[in-house]
């Protein structure tokens, strides 16, 4: 029997109930293909800062690091929002991303049919269809340059965060977009700022470069202020989006409501063999946590992802696409996708609907 380690972070807030579910449709499946799950779980993000005193203890890197896959739920929340930079939940994302070395963070956006009267665009917009890529850089940028506290000669608090780039990290990500462009329908856009950021216009330069490989890929550019606005005003014009951590950080959260809610957008953050860490796009949503409203669907689709990225077992990721799609066909809806006509449930109920329907 084929045996996988996956390393388990289920974070803070909702992190902890969609993993939580994500798990059970894990084991599920497992059992159907005869493969075996060992599921190590770990802590990091403001739950491991109450354990340990820190947001990402080594003993957490260095099992995911000894993991077939890590599944990531959500960290953070405003209990630790008084700590410093260094010291905050978010710090143990940015230590796992990095210390992993997983440099793309891949998150796709498709709208399921039965979904479409939960966005808020109008019909004549989704009606053209949207199925798009944000393929986002997750171990450069503003995320991780030089950043600090100064005081100016007038006696002014002063703040910096350094957006570096070099041509190494950019060409990597260029090739991971141009080469998810090839399965898809052939069109990159780089989203950008380079009428204004130096750090943009390397990325016009290598981009291009890499894309003489490509010949067979069409490859746009788009200023990002305008990329926020074609998203809602015509996302069916967009294929794959490359972009940086930042950039991609804000416009997969603005895509994830085109397809009803952030409840709904699963991601993979992966590097060039077949590791990967799985996560939802969302945060630990302390609005709700705790009281089984969020929306599992995130999570279940990430942990599709696990399987067919890092595990190798494309069918028993279809069957949990389809599961949740046969869910929704049945008309039930966590409240952030609800609309008249459908059934309301929680969290757990959502959980057990995707496992019966398995
Ligand atoms: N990957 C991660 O671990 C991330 C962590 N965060 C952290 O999470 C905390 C909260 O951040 P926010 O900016 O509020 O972003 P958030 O994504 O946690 O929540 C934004 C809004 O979306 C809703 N929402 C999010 N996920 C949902 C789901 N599955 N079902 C239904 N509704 C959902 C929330 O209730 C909230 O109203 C912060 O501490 C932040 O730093 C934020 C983003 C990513
Ligand atoms: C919390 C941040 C570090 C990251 C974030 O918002 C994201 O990766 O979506
Ligand atoms: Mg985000």
């Amino acid at each position: 029997m084929k045996e996988f380690d996956i390393a388990v972070i289920p974070g803070d807030g909702i992190g902890v109930e969609v993993t939580a579910i994500a798990l059970k449709v894990m084991e599920k499946v497992a059992a159907k293909y005869a493969v075996r799950l060992s599921f190590t779980e770990v802590l990091a993000g403001g739950c491991a800062i109450d354990t340990y005193g820190e947001p990402l203890p080594a003993s957490t890197l260095e099992t995911c690091q000894n993991s077939d896959a890590v599944l990531l739920g959500a960290v953070g929340g405003p209990k630790w929002d008084h700590l410093g930079g260094n010291q905050r939940p978010e710090k143990a994302l940015l230590g796992l991303r990095s210390g992993l070395g997983l440099y793309a963070n891949l998150r796709p956006v498709k709208i399921y049919d039965e979904l479409k009267g939960a966005s808020p665009l109008k019909d004549s917009i989704i009606e053209q269809g949207v199925d798009l890529l944000i393929v986002r850089e997750l171990t450069g940028g503003i995320y991780f340059g030089e950043r600090g506290r100064t005081t100016t000669d007038e006696g002014y608090a002063s703040a910096f965060d350094s957006e570096v780039y070099n041509e190494f990290e950019i060409a990597r990500i260029a090739k991971n977009a141009f080469e998810a462009a090839r399965l898809r329908q052939k069109k990159v856009t780089l989203v950008d700022k380079a009428n204004i950021l130096e750090s943009s216009r390397l990325w016009r330069e290598v981009v291009a470069k890499v894309a003489k490989h490509y010949p067979d890929v069409e490859l746009n550019y788009m200023y990002v202020d305008n990329a926020a606005m074609q998203l809602v005003k015509n996302p069916a014009q967009f294929d794959v989006i490359v972009t940086s951590n930042m950039f991609g950080d804000i416009l997969s959260d603005e895509a994830s409501m085109i397809t009803g809610s952030i409840g709904m957008l699963a991601s993979s953050s992966v590097r060039q063999d077949s590791f990967g860490m799985y996560e939802p796009i969302h945060g630990s949503a302390p609005d709700i946590a705790g009281k089984d409203l969020a929306n599992p669907l995130a999570q279940i689709l990430s942990a599709a992802m696990l399987f067919e990225y890092s595990l190798g077992m494309g069918e028993a990721a279809r069957d949990i696409e389809n599961a949740v799609e046969s869910v929704l066909k049945q008309g039930y809806r966590t409240g952030d996708i609800w609309t008249e006509g459908t059934e309301k449930v929680g969290t757990t109920r959502m959980g057990e609907l995707v496992l019966a329907a398995l």
